[in-house]
């Protein structure tokens, strides 16, 4: 963790469920909040689901994000979904330029700093994604891949203060793979060292979560490291009981 910086735990549903499991997931993560946690906690359903699990979420207790959103602000976009349509429905982040994105949807890092820009207008506070495939790491570029889509991605205007960005190794997602702490600390710190040379005096507290595997017995380890500000959680997320216990790794 980075002094001083309040970790967010965030829940990336990704496309999963109906109707009434999101509403019923808001309402076990709601239910379970008096469980002590130090962090901020996000959750990400689908578009569809928002507004149930807003509603099911009081609204206010966690914070409720998107998962994607389009680059124009309105207009003739069939199927996409706008920033300000997200705001509408109660969101306070949208998660960018996911792996799963970059790969299904060829999202290019010109295309995430441009939907990072609408969120920005928007008046949200953007998610951005970046990681390495296996096949990088594996040729000893790792660092330098997430350095240039940190430097595509972000936009200058992009909030550093209060901004959120993931490292998630894609080949850690749904893998029940992580790097060693070791390769994470490292990561972390030279997104650090990027982010604070791009935007000094508020990248130094930018909060940069770790996603890829997460669970509750890793958690602790994982979060303790430094320059880890939190997680970004896929498959255990769909559990409340794992979700919560993955934001109590985090010391009240
Ligand atoms: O992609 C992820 C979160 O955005 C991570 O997914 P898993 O936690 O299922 O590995």
């Amino acid at each position: 963790m980075t002094p001083g910086v309040r970790p967010l735990i965030a829940g990336n549903w990704k496309m999963n469920g109906t109707l009434r499991d999101a509403a019923a997931l808001a309402e076990g993560v709601r239910a379970g909040l008096e469980q002590a946690t130090g962090a901020d906690l996000l959750i990400c359903p689908p578009f569809l689901h928002l507004h149930v699990a807003a509603a099911s979420m009081g609204w206010k207790a966690v914070a409720i994000g998107g998962q994607d959103c389009a680059a124009e602000p309105n207009g003739a976009h069939t199927g996409d979904v706008s920033a300000a349509m997200l705001a509408d429905a109660g969101c306070g982040y949208v998660i960018l330029g996911h792996s799963e994105r970059r790969a299904d949807r060829g999202e290019t890092d010109a295309l995430v700093r441009a939907k990072a820009e609408a969120v920005i207008d928007a008046g949200l506070i953007p998610v951005v994604c970046v990681g390495e495939t296996e096949a990088q790491r594996d040729s000893g570029q790792a660092e330098a891949v997430v350095a240039a889509q940190l430097a595509g991605s972000l936009p200058d205007g992009f909030p550093a203060a209060k901004g959120v960005v993931a490292y998630e190794p894609v080949w850690a997602i749904g893998t029940g793979r992580t790097p060693t702490e070791a390769d994470i600390a490292a990561m972390h710190a030279r997104m650090r060292a990027e982010l604070v040379a791009r935007f000094p005096g508020e990248g130094e507290t930018l909060r940069l979560l770790y996603g890829g595997s997460v669970k509750p017995s890793n958690a602790v380890a994982i979060l303790a490291l430094p320059n880890v500000d939190g997680a970004l959680v896929g498959g255990a997320s769909l559990k409340a009981a794992d979700f919560l216990g993955i934001a109590a790794a985090v010391p009240a």
